[in-house]
């Protein structure tokens, strides 16, 4: 029986790579200053407080990849453990630091191009683009039309879009186009629609995805987004390990966003979960009934979405507490040849400048299948897990990446 289970944590980077200084990332850390800032006393909130205890990932051996990333361990973690897992740490050969580019590049198809920007920070977005939605959709107008992050954005103009009924067109250092709407007011079903013509008008911006950001909520400071956010990514570049395993007849189940982030190619399942709870229990849940030659995919964009971009250092740290307390049940329900793999697709630093993510080195962890504890070192690139992968299945081999599978 061969089983991979990967855990992707959105945005949970373990230090600056060495290309970071190019996206003035130089020095950026999510695990390490999350760590420092909990040793520190600074990220207390109501769920938790002190130093950042992460046991079981640290068994697996997260806490001596940061090690090999920076070359210290993070503030609370040391060498004084037994580490079961394979561990090593991953450089990202990706042009971008985004997340369609993170994944993609993780199941062996790195993004060496471009993405289309809109790099100013206000009036973002060219006129003849807007128009053409506009005039599509049958709406007067529109609303924001700068960078912004999403959750201030609704306090900024959510009143004023409930009034008017103009949709909220905002974007970031992402290649995103981003629309935020009401979801009783302006209505979901209008929403999906409005983002379905702005995929087809983008089509020769080149960028990667149009993003649905709905919300629920009566005014200034009540405001909420809600787990109907929709990703309208572009395709892959190539043929992902995924489309592989589907190809040779395996199944991939996606849990939470996987689906939406490789435009459902490769995909055979797809379970909804919202939030870090829901996904974790779907991914257990997913892990008892999967069958011989599967993936059980998760994406854990809580990380990401609602602490890495809005900066809330304890936020993050509850966040990672929670899910390393929860990572036995999963151990507890593998399979003897099952592999699971847990990484990321990019750093978002909740002490760094901005609201944006960061240039960093991965986690990747293996653990199962017969692989042996011990560092698997710097990785140059994420698609050495893609090739893993390959290797596991016994698919034929990726045209990017190495695999870390004794052979
Ligand atoms: O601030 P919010 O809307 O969460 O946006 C974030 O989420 C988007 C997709 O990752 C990026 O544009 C990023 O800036
Ligand atoms: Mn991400
Ligand atoms: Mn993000």
């Amino acid at each position: 029986m061969k089983r991979c289970i990967i855990l992707m944590l959105d945005s949970f980077g373990i230090g600056a790579s060495a290309d970071a200084d190019k996206f003035g990332d130089a020095g950026a850390d999510t695990f390490g200053h999350i760590a420092a800032e909990c040793a520190a006393g600074n990220g207390d909130n109501a769920e938790r407080s002190g130093t950042l205890q992460l046991p079981n990932l640290a068994k697996l051996g997260l806490a001596h990849a940061a090690y090999e990333s920076t070359g210290s361990f993070p503030a609370g973690f040391g060498d004084n453990i037994e580490v079961i897992g394979a561990y090593g740490h991953a450089a990202e050969l990706s042009s971008g630091k985004d997340t369609p580019s993170g994944h993609w590049e993780m199941a062996g198809v790195p993004v060496l191009y471009d993405w289309g920007y809109f790099a100013d920070k206000t009036h973002s977005f060219p006129k003849a683009l807007t128009d053409e939605i506009l005039r599509r959709a049958g709406l007067p107008g529109f609303l924001g039309n700068c960078h912004a992050s999403g959750t201030v954005i609704l306090d900024e103009l959510g009143e004023q879009h409930m009034q008017t009924g103009l949709p909220i067109f905002y974007t970031s250092a992402d290649s995103v186009f981003q629309i935020a709407c009401h979801e009783d007011t302006f209505g979901l079903d209008k929403l999906y629609q409005l983002c379905e013509i702005a995929r087809e008008v983008l089509e020769p911006y080149n960028i990667g995805r149009v993003i649905a950001r709905p919300f629920i909520g009566s005014g200034k400071g009540q405001f909420e987004r809600t787990g109907n956010r929709h990703d309208y990514a572009v395709e892959p570049p190539a043929k992902t390990v995924l489309d592989k395993l589907k190809a040779a007849g395996g199944n991939v189940i996606s849990i939470g966003k996987i689906a939406d982030i490789y435009a459902n190619c490769g995909i055979t399942a797809k379970v909804k979960a919202t939030g870090l709870a829901a996904l974790f229990d779907a991914t257990l849940e997913q892990v008892n009934s999967a069958a011989d030659n599967s993936i059980v995919f998760t994406n854990f964009v809580d990380f990401d979405s609602q602490f890495g971009h809005r900066r809330d250092v304890a936020g993050y740290a509850a966040a990672l507490e929670y899910f390393d307390a929860r990572l036995p049940e999963l151990l507890a329900k593998l399979q003897p040849n099952d592999l699971v793999i847990l990484t990321a697709d990019h750093g978002c630093d909740p002490t760094w400048r901005g609201t944006d993510h960061t240039r960093e080195h991965v986690p990747v962890i293996a653990y199962g299948a017969g692989l042996p504890a011990g560092s698997l070192g710097l990785r140059n690139t994420f698609a050495d897990i893609g090739q893993t992968i390959a290797a596991y299945f016994e698919l034929e081999p990726m045209q990017y990446g190495s695999s870390f599978l004794p052979r």
